[in-house]
């Protein structure tokens, strides 16, 4: 993982920083520390290589009461561009080999058939890794798993109607069918891997000396894309812990950063982006916060409440793009109230999740409309 791209080197500034202001703004989120055995044993196999911040004097696995979704907590007040963890690059699992760099991953689906081949079916090498591996969402029916609509049945696919989200997640249906063919892979392993890559996994540029690690190719239309020949200089890698780092479109608090890139002993890290006071969760801007809602459903599996980007996206146009609110079947008025019915009913087996997602999906774009 010798990336070129970042000539930074920072201390870890010390926990118990004085600095946090009035910039960060509401209370402190509760959360319940994790003290599983899984994370717990990465806690430790981390701290034995020398991680730093991973432990309680800085930041923390834990569980947020309310949303019940894991993630990364601050245990200190930490200051503006403090270094709040830092992971050497030996304990990521890169995800094809960096000597061919992107030429043998240049889907997601390529991206989960490698993590099956190098780790998870790998007799050898899962053993080696499970301090990181038995972290993991394991199967669908792990409270982390937050379904991506590749696996919605075809008649809730419908229900979201914008023809860029339907023929990227056609695209990807068929991409996992076709490699799982092609490599004799169990086509469900495959899927499941394909999530795992697509929600966690960080893209690394390798070539490009002025980049960050999370730079990312806009098409014309503003659309993230992977260009003909883009990838080719960029890896993906998993880093325990900071794969933990949950998403916030309208103020991330932290950001992901590569120290000492071209040494040998090279760093993933997180940094915070102004003071953050103890107890407020840490997250990130995934691909530094270019993904519209589109993007972050068909890759991550979640809608978040609101987002900028779905405006510019809307407004850029171009192919696949629905031009205004009457292009729709239902108004905004219509989803939101269904949505709002659905989420006010109990729903223990989260039966009704995809049909949440679709109508939060549905509510976004019609709200972007209005900032044209
Ligand atoms: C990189 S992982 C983050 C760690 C994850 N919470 C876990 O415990 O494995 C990305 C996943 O976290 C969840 N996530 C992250 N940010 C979110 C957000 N703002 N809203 C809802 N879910 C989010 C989604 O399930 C997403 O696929």
């Amino acid at each position: 993982l010798a990336a070129k791209s970042s000539k930074k080197s920072k201390k870890l500034a010390s926990a118990g920083g004085k600095g946090f202001g009035a910039s960060s703004s509401g209370a402190a989120l509760l959360h319940t520390p994790d003290d599983s055995e899984s994370t717990q044993k990465l806690l430790q196999f981390l701290k034995s290589q020398k991680a730093k911040g991973v432990d309680q004097g800085v930041a923390e696995i834990g569980i947020h009461d309310k949303t019940g979704q894991r993630g990364l907590f601050a245990t200190t007040n930490i200051k503006k561009d403090q270094i709040i963890c830092m992971i050497p690059s030996d304990v990521a699992l890169a995800l094809s080999d960096p000597a061919k760099l992107g030429k043998d991953a240049p889907t997601f689906a390529h991206g989960g058939a490698n993590f099956l081949n190098m780790y998870w079916n790998n007799a050898e090498r899962r053993p080696l890794w499970s301090f990181y591996l038995d972290t993991l969402p394991s199967d669908a029916k792990s409270p982390y798993f937050d379904a991506t609509p590749d696996f919605f049945s075809p008649e809730e696919i419908e229900l979201l109607e914008f023809p860029r989200l339907l023929d990227n997640i056609r695209k990807r249906q068929h991409d996992i069918e076709s490699l799982a063919a092609e490599q004799g892979l169990d086509q469900d392993q495959l899927q499941f891997a394909t999530w795992l890559v697509s929600s966690r996994a960080f893209n690394i540029n390798l070539a490009d000396a002025q980049n960050t690690p999370e730079e990312e190719q806009y098409d014309e239309r503003g659309q993230v894309v992977t260009k003909a020949g883009a990838g080719l200089n960029s890896i993906r890698v998993m880093v325990p812990f900071l794969d933990l780092c949950n998403h916030d479109s309208v103020a991330p608090n932290c950001r992901f950063t590569m120290i000492d890139a071209d040494k040998d002993e090279a760093w993933f890290a997180l940094e915070a982006n102004r003071p953050i006071p103890a107890g407020r969760e840490l997250q990130m801007a995934y691909r530094s916060g270019i993904y519209s809602s589109v993007e972050l459903l068909l890759n991550y599996g979640f809608v978040p409440t609101e987002n900028k980007v779905d405006a510019y996206m809307l407004r850029k146009g171009g192919e696949g793009v629905i031009a205004s609110a009457d292009g729709w079947t239902t108004t905004l008025e219509e989803d939101q109230s269904m949505l709002d019915m659905l989420q006010s009913k109990s729903d223990d087996d989260n039966k009704n999740d995809a049909l949440k997602k679709i109508l939060a999906f549905r509510s976004n774009m019609k709200k972007a409309y209005q900032d044209l």
